[in-house]
């Protein structure tokens, strides 16, 4: 599908042609008629374990929990908080509460008390859903906040709350074994919230964003595409947390399609590399530090990764060098870069056959709709012009729970400002340049860190690095880098700097200067924590 330019520099992405989703009673009877047909299939891979769910399994499952779930007392639109490292039990809590019409709402593992309290105010659960890396600090919270009624452990016990669930004798008791089917209530599929998905929280505190049962729907209608091999032979991998957007939707997604998803609870480089070569992966979702890590690291070389036919990567900048590093050392023929964001479902823009330019995020999805409008002033570009992205269409978020405020700043007459700079070439390709807010303002000229550090990147000397401005009276701000170094290499601040000047314009040059890092901070998804980097400048200064 090629894009098309309507009236008023508004590029479309072409129609949604399938309606099998759309057409649904409801999203938790989608996924229980998919998995009902798959059959004996194997639909998820535990690659730490080894364990395999085929997906008669899952429908066996899912309808005892669903079950279960209605015993307790959840009733449609009930709210379900769900607090686990990717795992089984974390699909077959998420669907199942899908089946009974509930809305789902996914809790980052990392999140410190602080932010589990922050988050159980957005979405208010009745029940929560937690695993033992998690189960005793929502436990903790859960008994600060009245309208958690019960919390269901996945794994793993607490003592810290008075009405705790253990998931596997419920599973196990016979009074839920009876009805092996369970029909899903007519949803009211533009209003029901399936998912509260909390936004990464790299612009302020998180958000939480509703995403309908329409949103979900209609996203799964567009990602339905013929393909050459059959969905049931292909098998993807993921370490993507499933708290995540990104995460979530594609577990979703990969789940309807019947194809086996391998997943990971959490990043380990042995067993990222075996996992491909055992389980002779064909397709993996990625994010910019693993592509990093694939062009950089040396035990990439260890492993037989030759079954990699398409690598899906989002969530943060990849800067084509990258692209090119891992083409050449794994031979991966297709790397497919895609843009989206949580308040978007899933990715609005991706890279596809014919439309793959080296840096571009792609050509729109069916059903997508965008513009670039002047930040300052609304008006509207036209084909390579940089402005904000604004993206209209089926997945666009409901809204912010319980902040209207923000919702009505985020979408206006349908459209979903981005807070992202980027443009689309005369190919209708798009390119993301950087967020307003991490834009470095030099002396009037506007430098986007990703650039900076993609330049960086580049050095084979240099591990990972990050940018941020310097508060300067004089200019305004400094680029400043935050550097971290190969093992055992000798740089210097002012070889980074000369090689800066070297390679980029005049308006780039770090001027604030280069601290050297063991780490750059990074949250699950793989986006740079910039307000960490600014915290650490801060408190360097005041040590002065
Ligand atoms: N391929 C990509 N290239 C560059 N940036 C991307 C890409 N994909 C996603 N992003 C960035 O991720 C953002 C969406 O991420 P997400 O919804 O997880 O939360 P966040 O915007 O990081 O956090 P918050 O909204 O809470 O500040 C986009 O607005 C964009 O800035
Ligand atoms: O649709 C795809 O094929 C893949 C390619 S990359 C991608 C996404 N990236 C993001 C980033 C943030 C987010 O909230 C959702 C998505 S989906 N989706
Ligand atoms: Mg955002």
């Amino acid at each position: 599908m090629t894009s098309t330019l309507l009236p008023g520099n508004i590029v479309y992405g072409g129609p949604i042609i399938e309606r099998e989703a759309q057409d649904y009673r409801s999203l938790g009877q989608f996924v229980l008629d998919k998995y009902k047909g798959f059959g004996d299939q194997t639909v998820l891979v535990d690659a730490v374990s080894g364990a395999e769910y085929t997906a008669s399994f899952m429908h066996k499952s899912i309808v005892r929990l669903a079950h279960i779930l209605q015993k307790l007392g959840v009733k449609q639109n009930d709210v379900i908080g769900l607090s686990s490292e990717n795992s089984v039990n974390f699909a077959l809590a998420m669907f199942a509460g899908f089946a009974v019409g509930a809305t789902v709402a996914p809790l980052n593992v990392t999140y410190s008390e602080r932010e589990v309290d922050h988050a159980l105010n957005l979405s208010k659960p009745k029940i929560i859903f937690a695993s033992k890396i998690t189960i005793d600090r929502i436990a903790k919270v859960a008994s600060k906040n009245k309208f958690v009624k019960g919390i269901i452990a996945l794994s793993g016990s607490s003592k810290n709350f008075k009405t705790i669930y253990a998931l596997n004798e419920m599973m196990d008791n016979d009074k839920y074994k009876t009805n092996p089917e369970f029909l899903s209530p007519v949803a009211n599929k533009n209003e029901d919230v399936a998912l509260i998905v909390c936004s990464s929280g790299t612009t302020g505190l998180p958000k939480g964003v509703q995403l309908t049962q329409m949103n979900l729907l209609a996203t799964l209608d567009s990602q339905i595409q013929p393909t050459m091999i059959p969905m049931s032979e292909i098998t993807l991998l993921t370490v993507i947390p499933w708290f995540h957007a990104f995460g979530c939707l594609t577990l979703i997604t990969t789940a309807c399609m019947g194809a086996r998803l391998v997943y990971l609870p959490k990043f380990e480089e042995n067993l990222f590399l075996s996992a491909i070569e055992k389980y002779r992966v064909m397709m993996a979702f990625m994010v910019p530090p693993l592509m990093v890590f694939l062009a950089k690291h040396p035990i990439v070389e260890k492993y037989d990764l030759s079954s990699l036919m398409v690598l899906l990567c989002g969530a943060a900048p990849l800067s084509r060098e990258t692209e090119d590093q891992i083409k050449e050392r794994i031979g991966v023929p297709f790397i497919r870069q895609g843009y989206g964001l949580s308040e978007s479902t899933l990715s609005v823009l991706v890279q596809n056959d014919d439309f793959c330019k080296p840096g571009s995020v792609g050509v729109l999805k069916v059903g997508i709709y965008a513009k670039v409008i002047d930040p300052d002033t609304g008006k509207l570009l036209g084909a390579n012009e940089r402005g904000e992205l604004c993206f209209k269409g089926d997945g666009i978020m409901k809204g912010y729970i319980g902040d209207t405020k923000s919702t009505q700043t985020a979408i206006k007459d349908g459209w979903l400002h981005t807070g992202d700079i980027g443009y689309y070439d005369d190919d209708f390709e798009f390119f993301i340049v950087d967020r307003i807010k991490e834009l470095i303002k030099y002396k009037g000229f506007q430098v986007p860190p990703a650039e900076i550090e993609a330049l960086l990147l580049t050095h084979e000397k240099i591990k990972d690095a990050a940018v941020i401005g310097k508060p300067d009276e004089a200019a305004g701000e400094l680029p400043l880098a935050f550097v971290v170094k190969q093992a055992n290499v000798q740089l210097t601040e002012n070889d980074v700097i000369q090689f800066v000047n070297e390679h980029a314009s005049p308006a780039k040059r770090l001027r604030g200067g280069v601290i050297f890092v063991d780490e750059i901070p990074k949250n699950p998804s793989g986006k740079i924590l910039r307000r960490i980097l600014r915290n650490m400048l801060k408190k360097q200064k005041s040590k002065l």
